[in-house]
């Protein structure tokens, strides 16, 4: 008798997993992941990573076996194990959810759609959240976005008639056999569904009193963020489950005193919302991962590549304490608020000066909860060369100051700069001499001097970027990304306005 393969990729839970549910209605099944040593290969990919899918991996198969399946995993090419499974025991339909991955991955699966083609193997793939394949028009997406939101979750199959692969399946590779770095953060996250549902009960519960007002300060980001975001990436969670979990916890705060959790939690629904918006930007155009999104900004940066601007950022020595800290912090936790990422990137691509691909590899890597769509739509827009944004430079002494006036964040992760008195914490380099000397942080050596003066090296950075963005050409080519990315929802307030004195200022709209 034949059956269905379900190609498990990155929806690693049986709940609200329509191929699954599909399959399983249909008869005997073959739950199968594949690990591909070329995905693995890839520079924007980690061992964090790899052991973070291996927890999840572990919990998905714990969850089949208790409904009388067996999670079967295949070292190999995606298109080459199915091909082997296909001669050994044929069948003739593969199912999953669309993937929105990187280049690799997308590569991949045009390869497994034509292994499929030519082997008379039926390839049926469902939406895995908001993300619409083959959108003909932005106009119509934030409706389809609501539709697939508000649609019953599917539940578990209550029994899985399960298959095995025709030949043995072999141990778990510890990482270094792909290749890589022994370098997994030891505070990072952990997977699995069981995992991710107690850090959504938490944040709905309790956390999210905090998420208004606390989310933008690194210091209180960890616990007042959902930290969802690893358990999204891989689909541990489906994130229609999440989106009608907070739906139904807004609904139960009724209290007087609840206004607060309440408008924390809308917050947060609509960054569900941003996390299917800016994946639909690299579904629509995965162009985005190499190149400019608006190409009159080609050339920017690429020509003046600085090796030593780069090195003194990866190593988390760039002189400014809050951009040090934030390095350190990702090294240890592979976590870092938005507005954090935000300074990390505006600092490389302005003061720094480097161009947004090879940063945007390095903190790929960094990140644990990486997310191809949404990481290089953010790190084009925070670079300013997607020609629709507005363009904003974080000026990190200005950061330090407003969301960390007591160095509480910089001297946990920066232990030098305990020594340092209150009066120089923002900028400890100009300190005097006699202070240095006293306090026993001499600058240049317990701690880093400024790659570049901050101040003079952003405004040249950004009088380039404000000169091509003036250009004629430039303008004009802005309509046709705004047609095909733009966000179609009005803000509900405007913005405040840019602050007057630009050395200071936190954003700056061009
Ligand atoms: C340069 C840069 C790179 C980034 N790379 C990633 C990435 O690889 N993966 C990733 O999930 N997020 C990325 N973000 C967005 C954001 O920083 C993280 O989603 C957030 O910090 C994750 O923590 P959280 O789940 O606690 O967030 P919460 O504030 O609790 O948000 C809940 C969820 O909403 C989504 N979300 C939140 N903020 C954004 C945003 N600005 N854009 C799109 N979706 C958002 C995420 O799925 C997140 O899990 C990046 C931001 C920047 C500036």
């Amino acid at each position: 008798m034949s059956y269905t393969v379900v190609w498990f990729k990155r929806d690693l839970r049986l709940a609200d997993h329509a191929p699954l549910a599909h399959a399983a209605r249909q008869g005997p099944v073959l739950c199968l992941y594949v690990l591909e040593p070329s995905l693995w290969a890839q520079p924007d990919y980690a061992l964090q990573h790899y052991l973070f899918l291996q927890e999840s991996l572990r919990d998905l198969a714990r969850a089949l076996r208790h409904r009388g399946a067996e999670l079967q995993l295949a070292i190999g090419e995606a298109p080459e194990v199915l091909a082997r499974l296909h001669a050994a025991a044929p069948f003739h339909t593969l199912v999953s959810h669309e993937e929105t991955g990187n280049g690799h991955t997308f590569e991949r699966d045009k390869a497994v759609a034509r292994w499929c083609v030519a082997s008379g193997v039926v390839w049926r793939e469902w939406p895995q959240h908001g993300v619409v394949r083959r959108l003909a028009t932005r106009n119509v997406w934030h409706a389809r976005w609501q539709a697939h939101m508000e649609a019953p979750l599917l539940p578990e199959p209550t029994h899985i008639e399960g298959r095995l692969l025709p030949w043995p399946t072999g141990r778990w590779p510890a990482g270094g056999a792909f290749g890589l770095a022994d370098d997994a953060p030891p505070l990072r996250q952990h997977g699995g569904r069981n995992e991710g549902l107690l850090v959504l009960q938490a944040f709905l519960d309790e956390r999210s009193r905090q998420y208004r007002g606390g989310i933008s300060s690194p210091l209180g980001a960890p616990t007042a963020c959902s930290r969802l975001s690893p358990y999204l990436a891989l689909g541990c969670l489906s994130m229609r489950e999440v989106v009608q979990a907070t739906r139904a916890r807004i609904g139960a705060l009724q209290g007087p005193e609840d206004g607060r959790q309440c408008q924390g939690l809308a917050a947060f629904l609509s960054r569900l919302h941003w996390h299917c918006h800016f994946i639909q930007k690299l579904e629509s155009e995965p162009e985005l991962e190499f190149r400019n999104l608006h190409r009159g900004y080609d050339g920017l940066r690429e020509a003046e590549w600085n090796e030593a601007h780069f090195a003194a950022l990866r190593a988390g020595r760039t002189g400014w304490p809050m951009v040090d800290a934030c390095v350190a912090m990702l090294r240890e936790t592979g976590w870092l608020n938005f507005r954090m990422r935000a300074m990390l990137v505006s600092v490389a691509a302005y003061p720094l000066w480097l161009h947004w691909r090879p940063v945007g590899l390095w903190l790929a890597r960094q990140f644990i909860d990486y997310e191809p769509g949404i990481h290089w739509s953010q790190m084009q827009m925070q670079a300013g060369t997607t020609g629709i944004n507005t363009t904003r430079v974080y000026n990190p002494v200005k950061q330090a100051c407003d969301h960390d006036p007591q160095g509480r964040f910089v001297r946990h992760w920066l232990p030098a700069m305990r020594r340092v008195p209150d009066a120089w914490l923002f900028e400890p380099w100009r300190m005097p001499a006699d202070v240095q000397a006293r306090c026993g942080v001499r600058v240049g050596e317990n701690i880093p001097a400024p790659v570049v003066d901050l101040e003079s090296a952003t405004r040249a950075a950004k009088a380039r970027v404000h000169a091509l963005r003036a250009r004629a050409e430039v303008r004009e080519a802005k309509a046709a990304i705004v047609e095909k990315h733009g966000s179609r929802l009005r803000r509900a307030a405007p913005r405040k306005p840019a602050a007057r004195n630009p050395a200071r200022q936190q954003e700056l709209d061009f």
